[in-house]
């Protein structure tokens, strides 16, 4: 009997909730309202690639070279903020959150990201803010569902055709051009889809959600409403 009231008095157990997915498909936007909206913890682990990019960027690595690549990879001391309503990133100390969204850092995660140090790393950070999370997190990316949280409880993937992707970024960009926008996002996936290690995929138990045709609340709605669900073990 004393169990079963301590139980209830703790509240609801931990539901951690991957999100991933190609770039520009929602899932910055989805992950941070929905952990919002329920209370829980949020984690951009693509900030987390691009801030060891800058690092690397910065530090004058040779980015053509794998090998300097993954020497260097268990230097910088990155931390993530958790907070939904103002997730952090910084890199030994320094806030980069502006800096981890320039052209060069976009042109260049991709080839920081597919060395499987980067990615051991990374994902080691990764694992041990989920387990600190003492409410649930969302976590998003590209490789959550399948690699970093295998039993994360809800998995989902978001899509969206290549133009509805272009077109969504090329608004936040101020006036960068649709077909340019396009080919670079295809680009990067293409890239983020093909490494060896962890590649951009969809998890077999995933729950694809399409969401070309959807606007950015019925998306979080549908997110909720699946995070929901599972909670009540339907
Ligand atoms: N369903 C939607 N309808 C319209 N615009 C959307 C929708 N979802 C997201 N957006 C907008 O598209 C842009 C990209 O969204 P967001 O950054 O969340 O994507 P992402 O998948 O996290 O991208 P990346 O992987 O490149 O970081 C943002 O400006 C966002 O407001
Ligand atoms: N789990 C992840 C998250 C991100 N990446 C890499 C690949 C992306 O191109 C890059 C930037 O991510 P974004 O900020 O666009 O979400 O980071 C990855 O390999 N694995």
């Amino acid at each position: 009997m004393e169990s079963v009231e301590k139980t209830a008095a703790a509240g609801p157990a931990p539901v951690i909730v991957a999100i991933d997915g190609p770039s520009g498909t929602g899932k910055s936007s989805t992950s941070k309202a929905v952990a919002a909206q329920l209370g829980l913890s949020y984690l951009d682990t693509g900030a987390q690639y691009r801030a060891i990019t800058w690092w690397m960027v910065a530090g004058g690595i040779d980015l053509t070279d794998p090998s300097a690549i993954a020497a260097a990879a268990g230097k910088p001391e990155i931390v993530s903020g958790t907070d939904p309503s103002a997730p952090t990133i910084t890199v030994d100390g320094t806030d980069v959150a502006g800096p981890i969204r320039t052209p060069e850092v976009t042109s260049k995660v991709s080839a920081v990201s597919a060395v499987p140090e980067v990615r051991t790393r990374i994902t080691e950070l990764q694992r041990s803010i989920a387990a600190a999370a003492e409410l649930g997190i969302v976590v998003e990316g590209r490789d959550i569902g399948t690699t970093v949280l295998p039993d994360a409880d809800l998995k989902i993937f978001l899509t969206a055709s290549p133009e509805a992707r272009a077109a969504r970024r090329s608004g936040e960009l101020k006036g960068a051009d649709v077909a340019t926008t396009r080919e670079a996002l295809i680009k990067r996936d293409a890239a983020d889809s093909s490494r060896k290690t962890s590649p951009l995929a969809k998890a077999a138990d995933a729950v694809e959600v399409d969401t070309t045709e959807l606007t950015l609340q019925q998306v979080i709605e549908c997110v909720v409403t699946l995070v929901e669900e599972k909670r009540a073990g339907k």
